[in-house]
């Protein structure tokens, strides 16, 4: 069924990809990856628009907290990237000559190393593939290597998001914060929640996506895949927009939780507000940039979820806003679940914590490279908290509550 090696351009493309395969995704090697032959059948259903849009060049970031950050309502803001270099640098042609040789993160095995692939073979693999759920790059380390740094210049955070409170946590312990993203048709993002309590944006510059949102306190059990709708890519977007997305868009769907959706184009930004489920499926060539953030307005979720999952964060990032940013320790007390002077107490990672292993969660995650710089990974996008978030950030952040 498939051209298997005939596919590629490149003579090692076939190797790299079967390589980077069976390690992303073991449990496909028998039944296959276009088995289903999503890439000859799978239509979206037609779009219902129904986001609202603002210019991003004309509202004040005082409207933008008042209207949109503050109620928490998802909105497109328009025109941000226009002066980016990235608009005309971020094309399949130019990045894959420029970073050829480069190894941009596409997955994550099941001990949760990053799995790579050379930009040259994944620019043909995203070119000729005719993967059911292909593999994605959402790589977050891409603004700390050398040979890939360069990629930060080509865009500027919108001064909506610029006032990020975790900037004030040392670089090397604060979570991963900012991904560059490329895939082809039919890959994307499963439904989930962003980790910690942070909020998104997602700047696409080549390319649509399709989105769908749902309200925090939509119930999992409805917004995820039930278990007979899982089929071999559970925690794949495909799989929800074969399934999940009838039912909320089904007459019996309460109002309460009524979807958003749209198309997203080049150009647009995408603010994802703290809580909202989201899944995300691309439906051609694109390439974007996505940073989570914690801001005045949403550090009132962040700041509890942090303190249980990243306890050892918690207590440096305390300090730090303590000295520089002491306007923002009412929020944080009157936020917090546990009283803050506990926080210097060595007993209170566990009693601040729901599991005994979160002080772990956090010795393992603060030092190490590879998997605190993950995302995208199958595996970390996907693998949930209790509270219903799967990761952008490395699964060992939240070991303790994987548990
Ligand atoms: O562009 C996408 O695939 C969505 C990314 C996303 O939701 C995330 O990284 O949390
Ligand atoms: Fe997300």
């Amino acid at each position: 069924m498939s051209l298997g090696k005939d596919r590629y351009s490149l003579p090692r493309t076939y190797k790299r990809v079967e390589t980077a395969k069976g390690k992303a995704r073991p449990e496909l090697k028998k039944f296959g990856w276009d088995t289903l032959g999503c890439a000859d059948e799978f239509d979206l259903p037609p779009l219902k628009d129904n986001i609202q849009r603002v210019d991003g060049r004309t509202i004040s970031v005082d409207e933008f907290r008042r209207d949109f950050e503050r109620p928490r309502i998802p909105v497109i803001l328009t025109g941000l990237t226009e002066n980016w270099p990235a608009e005309d640098k971020w094309t399949l042609a130019r990045l894959s000559k420029k970073y050829r040789n480069q190894n941009f993160k596409c997955g994550e095995d099941d001990d949760g190393n990053s799995v790579k692939m050379k930009m040259k073979y994944y620019h043909d693999y995203m070119l000729n593939n005719i993967d059911d759920s292909p593999l994605y790059i959402f790589d977050s380390s891409f603004a700390e290597r050398r040979k890939t740094k360069k990629l930060s210049d080509d865009y500027t955070v919108p001064k909506f998001f610029v006032d990020d409170l975790f900037h004030y946590a040392d670089n090397k312990k604060r979570p991963p914060h900012r991904w560059f993203v490329m895939g082809p048709p039919r890959s994307g993002t499963a439904i989930h929640i962003d980790p910690l309590g942070t909020s998104a944006w997602n700047s696409l510059i080549k390319g649509h996506k399709r989105w769908v949102l749902l309200p925090p306190n939509a119930p999992r059990e409805l917004v995820k895949p039930m278990a007979h709708e899982k089929g071999k890519h559970p925690d794949e977007a495909i799989t929800w927009f074969q399934t999940v997305y009838k039912r909320v868009r089904s007459p019996g769907w309460s109002k309460e939780f009524a979807p958003i959706e749209c198309r997203q184009g080049p150009g647009e930004t995408m603010f994802v507000p703290a809580g909202w489920w989201h899944v995300v499926i691309n439906e051609d060539h694109t390439v974007a940039v996505t940073h989570n953030y914690c801001s005045v307005e949403n550090i009132h979720i962040v700041w509890p979820k942090t303190v249980r999952g990243r306890p050892k964060l918690s207590k440096h990032w305390l300090k730090r806003l303590t000295e520089q940013r002491p306007e923002v320790l009412d929020i944080i007390k009157s936020s917090s679940e546990v009283p803050l002077y506990n926080m210097n107490d060595s007993s209170s990672d566990s009693s601040s914590s729901s599991s005994s292993s979160d002080s772990s969660s956090d010795e393992s995650e603060s030092e190490e490279s590879e998997s605190r710089v993950s995302n995208g990974a199958r595996k970390r996008r996907f693998e949930e908290q209790e509270s219903g978030c799967p990761e952008k950030m490395s699964v060992h952040y939240f070991s303790n509550s994987l548990a």
